[in-house]
C-alpha cells in the first residue's frame, strides 16, 4: 500500500487490505482478573471435577439411608452422633452403620454415609439425634463430578471471557488463562485550530472532540487507548509526536490533515515516507483515508479524516475490525441487522453512504443532516443505515441494512 492512490478504492477492498496487514497479537497466560473481556486463545479443559468430592447440600446429619428409612414423627429413629464435619474440616472419614455425624453444607460426606438429614427434621441433638423424617436415598448429597467432570471442555477458543467464565476458571483451579492482550492504541488529533476541552477558545479555534471520540471508541472496542491530544499543523511536530508514541503503540490513529487543503499536515509528513497509502475511499462520510506503517517496528497507522462524523465512521468501518483481529475476536467487522426505514434517503452514486439513525425494534429512523461536522446529530444516533454503492434512493418503508453502534458482537 505504499503508492499514493489516485483512483477511488471500494470500502470492501480497503478493509480487506487493512485486515491483511494485521495478525492476532501473541497470546500469553494472564491472571484471571486481567482476562475479563479478552478472547481466550486455548480450549480450556477441566483438570478437576466439580464438585471434586461428595459433599452435603444442607446443614444436618450424614446417615446411611437404610438406618433412617422408617423415621417419622410418630416413630422417630434415634442414632448416636459420632462426630461433626465442618466445611474444610474433614476429620471423620468413615461412618459406621447405625450412627450419624453432624455435617455442614459443603463438607465432605464420610464414606459409609449416603444421605443427609437436614437439621429441620431432627431435634439437633449432639450426643444422640432424633430423626423424624427420612431423606430419599442420596438426598442432600451433591455427588462428585455432578457439574463438571475431569476432561470436560469448559470454554472454547475465541470465547470472550465474562464474569461467569472467570468464576468457572477459578473454580477449577485456574489462576491464569491464555488470552490475547488488549492492543494499545495511540490517538493523535491534528489541527492548529484545536484546543483542549476545559481551556479558553480563541475567535478561530474549536475544541478537540475527535481525540476523545476516537480514544473512547478504541476503549469501547476493548483496546487500551492513549489520548495524546493535539498536534499543530507542522509536519515535523507531527512526525516527532508520532515517533515519541511508537514505544507504547500497537496501532496509531490520527485525525485530520488528509484531504486536499494547503495545511494537510498528516499527508505532508507521511507521504514522503512511502509507507502510508493515502487516497479516496468510496464512502460517505469518510472519503479521504490513509493507512500504512511507521517507525522501525512498522507500527500500523490509520490517518482518519478530521470531520468528526467522518472520523468516527472511519473508525467503525476500518479501525474497529483491525483491533478485533488483533484481539482474536470474530467477526472482525460489525454485523448488520435488517430494519424498516421510516423516512426516504437519497445517496450519491458510487459511494457507500452511512446515514446516522436511531434503531428500535426493527425500525430505523434517520437522525439529522448529512454534514460530516454534525457531531450533535451523531451523539443522538445509535445506528448507521448502510446505503450500498449502487443505490441512490431508498423509500420509506423499505428494508435496509443497519449497523447498531452500541451492540456487543
Ligand atoms: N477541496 C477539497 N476539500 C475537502 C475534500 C475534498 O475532497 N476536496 N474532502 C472533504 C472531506 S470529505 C473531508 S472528510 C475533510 C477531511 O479533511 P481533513 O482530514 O484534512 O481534516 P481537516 O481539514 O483537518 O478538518 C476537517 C474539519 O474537521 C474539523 N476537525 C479536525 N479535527 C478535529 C478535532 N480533533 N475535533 C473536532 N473537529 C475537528 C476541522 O476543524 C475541520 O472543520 O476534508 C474536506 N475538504
Ligand atoms: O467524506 Mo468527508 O468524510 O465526509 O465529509
Amino acid at each position: 500500500m505504499a503508492d499514493p492512490g489516485t483512483s477511488v478504492t471500494s470500502v470492501d477492498d480497503y478493509l480487506a487490505r487493512i485486515l491483511a496487514a494485521f495478525e492476532p497479537l501473541p497470546a500469553f497466560q494472564q491472571p484471571l482478573m486481567d482476562a475479563l473481556g479478552l478472547a481466550v486463545a486455548e480450549d480450556v479443559v477441566a483438570g478437576v471435577s466439580l464438585p471434586s468430592f461428595d459433599n452435603s447440600a444442607m446443614d444436618g446429619y450424614a446417615v446411611r439411608h437404610a438406618d433412617v428409612v422408617t423415621a417419622s414423627t410418630d416413630a422417630p429413629v434415634h442414632l448416636p452422633v459420632v462426630g461433626e464435619i465442618g466445611a474444610g474440616q474433614a476429620r471423620l472419614l468413615a461412618l459406621a452403620p447405625g450412627t450419624a455425624a453432624k455435617i455442614m453444607t459443603g463438607a465432605p460426606v464420610p464414606a459409609g454415609a449416603d444421605s443427609v438429614v437436614p437439621y429441620e427434621w431432627t431435634d439437633r441433638g449432639t450426643a444422640q439425634v432424633r430423626i423424624e423424617q427420612a431423606p430419599k436415598p442420596g438426598q442432600h448429597v451433591r455427588p462428585a463430578g455432578e457439574d463438571v467432570a475431569v476432561g470436560d471442555m469448559l470454554i472454547s477458543e475465541g470465547t470472550v471471557l465474562g464474569p461467569r467464565h472467570l468464576g468457572l476458571l477459578a473454580s477449577v483451579g485456574r489462576a491464569s488463562v491464555l488470552t490475547r492482550p488488549r492492543p494499545r492504541v495511540v490517538v493523535i488529533s491534528t489541527g492548529s485550530e484545536l484546543r483542549d476541552a476545559g481551556t479558553e477558545l480563541g475567535h478561530d479555534s474549536i475544541y478537540d472532540g475527535n481525540s476523545y471520540l476516537l480514544a473512547a471508541a478504541a476503549r469501547a472496542a476493548g483496546a487500551i487507548a492513549y489520548r495524546v491530544g493535539i498536534v499543530p499543523d507542522q509536519p515535523q511536530a507531527f512526525l516527532d509526536a508520532v515517533h515519541d508514541q511508537l514505544v507504547r503503540a500497537d496501532v496509531v490513529v490520527t485525525s485530520g490533515g488528509v484531504s486536499q487543503g494547503d495545511f494537510d499536515v498528516v499527508k505532508e509528513a507521511l507521504a514522503p515516507l512511502g509507507t502510508v497509502w493515502f487516497g479516496p475511499v468510496a464512502m460517505q462520510p469518510g472519503k479521504p483515508q490513509g493507512f500504512g506503517h511507521v517507525g522501525e517496528d512498522r507500527t500500523p497507522i490509520f490517518t482518519l479524516p478530521g470531520n468528526p462524523v467522518s472520523s468516527y465512521i472511519s473508525f467503525q468501518m476500518f479501525v474497529l475490525p483491525a483491533l478485533r483481529k488483533l484481539m482474536g475476536r470474530t467477526p472482525y467487522a460489525r454485523p448488520t441487522v435488517e430494519a424498516t426505514l421510516t423516512h426516504a434517503i437519497s445517496s450519491p452514486p458510487g459511494r457507500r453512504q452511512l446515514v446516522r439513525a436511531e434503531y428500535a425494534d426493527g425500525v430505523v429512523t434517520p437522525v439529522g443532516g448529512h454534514g460530516s461536522h454534525l457531531i450533535g446529530d451523531l451523539a443522538s444516533s445509535d445506528a448507521l443505515v448502510v446505503v450500498p454503492e449502487d443505490v441512490t434512493s431508498v423509500a420509506a418503508g423499505e428494508q435496509v441494512q443497519v449497523l447498531r453502534l452500541d451492540e456487543e458482537f
